[in-house]
């Protein structure tokens, strides 16, 4: 790619896909069409020199034991602190929140996103659906949007940006009450995070968004 294709950049930015689980090789993908240079990160070092990092759909419980297992989770907690951007997708999702209404076991996440989330919300694998979702400061267009067991965003702290919400009618029967629209997409300073999964949809205006808006 030539100087200056992203954004006036001038540089190719370098994009860490989280690896330990997941779609990792969907955002790897998105990230490259995009011009970034996609480097998998399953360890500490691998966060260096980064300019942001993707945390894919998957299984939070598993990315959790997984990263604590391996000994990278409390890099990936500083790296955050510090600054630097990332955006997670629906289990990457799970992963930002500061709290998970109900994790598994003892599961933790890496937080950093002042949110409650509530994993499988929506309901289960069979109860996945698409949406077309306005999205008026990432997108001019409808944003297509992908819900696989996805997490809803039941409370946020008043630093957290709502860029998308559905209608509360969407969440499972029997899961809290929550009046109003639920958020499915957030930004909080560098964090960005969405309920669903634009890296299998072919709809790249997060991941635009991302790369422009955050990482810069
Ligand atoms: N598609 C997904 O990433 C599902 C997330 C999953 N329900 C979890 O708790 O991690």
């Amino acid at each position: 790619m030539s100087d200056g294709d992203l954004n006036g950049r001038g540089r190719v930015p370098v994009i860490g896909v989280f690896a330990l689980q997941g779609d990792v090789a969907e955002h790897a993908r998105v990230l490259a069409a995009l011009g970034a240079r996609v480097v998998p990160v399953r360890a500490a070092a691998d966060l260096g020199g980064l300019d942001g990092l993707v945390i894919p759909g998957g299984e939070s419980s598993v990315m959790d034991k997984l990263s604590r297992l391996l000994g990278v989770a409390p890099a990936v907690r500083e790296a955050i602190a510090s600054g630097l951007p990332v955006y997670g997708t629906c289990a990457g999702m799970i992963m930002l929140a500061d709290s998970i209404a109900n994790p598994i076991g003892g599961q933790q996440s890496f937080g950093g996103l002042d949110v409650t989330v509530q994993r499988n919300a929506f309901g289960s694998q069979v109860d996945s659906f698409e949406t077309a979702l306005e999205v008026p400061g990432v997108s001019g267009e409808p944003v297509h949007a992908v819900f696989i067991r996805a997490p809803a965003v039941l409370r946020s702290g008043g630093e957290v940006q709502v860029l998308a919400s559905v209608p509360a009618s969407r969440l499972e029967s029997g899961r809290p009450a929550k009046a109003g629209p639920v958020p499915v997409a957030v930004r909080q300073g560098n964090l960005l995070a969405t309920s669903f999964h634009p890296e299998v949809t072919g709809d790249w205006s997060f991941h635009r968004y991302f790369l422009e808006r955050l990482v810069r």
